[in-house]
């Protein structure tokens, strides 16, 4: 008898440890405070939709677990990281997991910059980033300008008191400012602009969708069909681009991102049009939101706006007609370009992994997970930033500013030289353009409005910005 209940004892024991083992939930791989899978297949996938976006999910997750927290996406354990101090222990990090990204890769393929890891991503990345490089500003300065001109312009024509929807105008600038300065003349001319504009809205919108509800639908589907078919026209244009560029390079002194990717690829066709569109889709969307959020602030700011304005009279004033280079030492347009990235979260987040065991924050990190930097939680983090969804540009003030860790803004991200390659250019183009704005306009809020922000890959409101302009005297 007593044989047969240590026996019977042992296998309860043996099963207990061997369900403990092989029920994943249960199985703590890390450390980590966080979550459990809540379902086998999606793993947190469930609770990232029911707090709207991955942001908004990292925001409750890090409130509630602190800096350093984790969680499944699908089969995937995942950490995600939310202060300076651990940000520092990443700063040498390059390489991307992939995986994150999918939703990516039919527009950008998979020989996309983005998906490129170790010494031959730091040797690509090398090259792209020479086109966007501080010196090169000037060169874009002039294209700028005339893309501004051309706005303030089309708001000159206006009707007083005409709604303009915010979103629309300047998505339309980001558009014609990205290609141009990223593709070179052949989006000088406004057809191919529209053509490439009509099928890019279609394509980036399914994205959104597919990042909110990672249910792909299949091309026989009309969502499918309209995303494949706008996939290709939006190729073929680019493929147009690279072959005028090609043809009327010669001869020209400007180096431009298209003729890195040109010669990256050497005859590879569909790896150019896919870094080309790497870099559109990273820019345009982006440029767009920030501005949109730029200034709906300064709209539903009027001192702040007046202030900026203030300041630009002065260099008007003094250098007589502002250059476009010049903007660029404006001390408080760049307080309200910080404060509008940082209260936007633009884009709220990117991330990393190693190809070895290594640890953060006291916790091992097992070789291949992807650790997520949550740039937007540590933004709007109230110990970094005191109220933080109040949009107050003195806090970039050098003052305001002297005592903060420089890894509480990473708007542009930060690990592994492997930020945004874009960063100075991105300050050039929205500091002209909202320059030239205020200096002839008064941009005032259409009363009513709840402007909600939706934070997807790219952070946007959720409807259309109305705002009314007024010429300046
Ligand atoms: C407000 C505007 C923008 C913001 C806030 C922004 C932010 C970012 C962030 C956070 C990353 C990830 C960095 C990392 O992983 O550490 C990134 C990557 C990237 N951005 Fe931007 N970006 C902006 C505009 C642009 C523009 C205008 C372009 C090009 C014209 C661009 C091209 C890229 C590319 C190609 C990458 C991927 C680089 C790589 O994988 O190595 N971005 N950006």
């Amino acid at each position: 008898m007593l044989d047969f209940v240590i026996f019977a004892v042992t296998v309860i024991v043996v099963l207990i440890i061997a369900v403990i083992y092989m029920y994943p939930s249960s199985k703590k791989i890390s450390t980590i405070p966080g979550l459990d899978k809540t379902s086998a297949e999606d793993g947190n996938l469930m609770d990232i939709q029911r707090a709207g976006s991955l942001h908004e999910f990292l925001q409750n997750l890090h409130e509630q677990h602190g800096p350093i927290v984790s969680f499944w996406i699908g089969d995937e354990f995942v950490v995600s990281i939310a202060s300076p101090a651990l940000f520092k222990q990443h700063l040498s990090v390059f390489d991307r997991p992939g995986d994150l990204y999918r939703i990516v890769t039919p527009v950008f393929g998979v020989n996309s910059i983005l998906f490129l890891n170790g010494a031959e991503g730091r040797a690509r990345r090398q090259l792209f980033d020479k086109s966007l490089h501080h010196e090169n500003l000037d060169y874009y300065a002039e294209h700028l300008h005339k893309v501004s001109m051309d706005l303030v312009s089309k708001w000159s024509s206006l009707v007083k008191e005409e709604h303009i929807g915010l979103q629309e105008y300047m998505a339309a600038f980001a558009t014609k400012a990205v290609l141009q300065c990223i593709m070179g003349s052949y989006f000088t001319d406004d057809k191919e602009v529209l053509a490439f504009k009509r099928n890019f809205d279609q394509v980036w919108s399914e994205l959104e969708h597919r990042a909110r509800d990672p249910e792909i639908p299949s091309a026989e589907t009309p969502r499918g069909h309209q995303f494949e078919t706008a996939l290709k026209e939006l190729r073929a244009v680019m493929t147009r681009a690279l072959e005028h560029r090609k043809k009327h390079k010669l001869g020209r002194k400007e180096e431009l991102t298209v003729d890195h990717i040109m010669a990256a690829h050497h005859n590879d066709k569909d790896a150019m049009v896919g870094d080309c569109l790497t870099y559109i889709c990273s820019g345009i969307p982006q440029t767009a939101s920030m501005l949109t959020w730029c200034l709906y602030f300064l709209a539903s700011h009027p001192k702040v706006q007046d202030k900026l304005h203030t300041e630009l009279l002065h260099e008007f004033k003094v250098s007589g007609e502002f250059h476009p280079s010049t903007v660029l030492r404006l001390k408080y347009l760049r307080q309200v370009l910080e404060e509008s990235l940082r209260c936007a979260v633009v884009m709220p987040w990117t991330a990393r992994y190693q190809d070895f065991d290594t640890e953060i924050g006291g916790h091992k990190i097992p070789k291949f997970t992807a650790v997520v930097h949550a740039l937007g939680v540590v933004m709007q983090d109230e110990t970094l930033f005191p109220v933080p969804n109040k949009f107050d540009p003195d806090r970039f003030n050098v003052e305001n500013s002297k005592n903060r860790d420089t890894l509480a803004f990473p708007p542009f991200g930060f690990a592994g030289k492997r930020h945004c390659p874009a960063r100075d250019w991105v300050y050039l183009a929205t500091s002209t353009i909202v320059a030239s704005l205020i200096n002839r306009f008064q941009v005032s809020l259409v009363e009513g409005q709840v402007v909600t922000p939706v934070y997807g890959m790219v952070t946007q409101p959720q409807d259309e910005v109305w705002v009314t302009v007024h010429k300046r005297k």
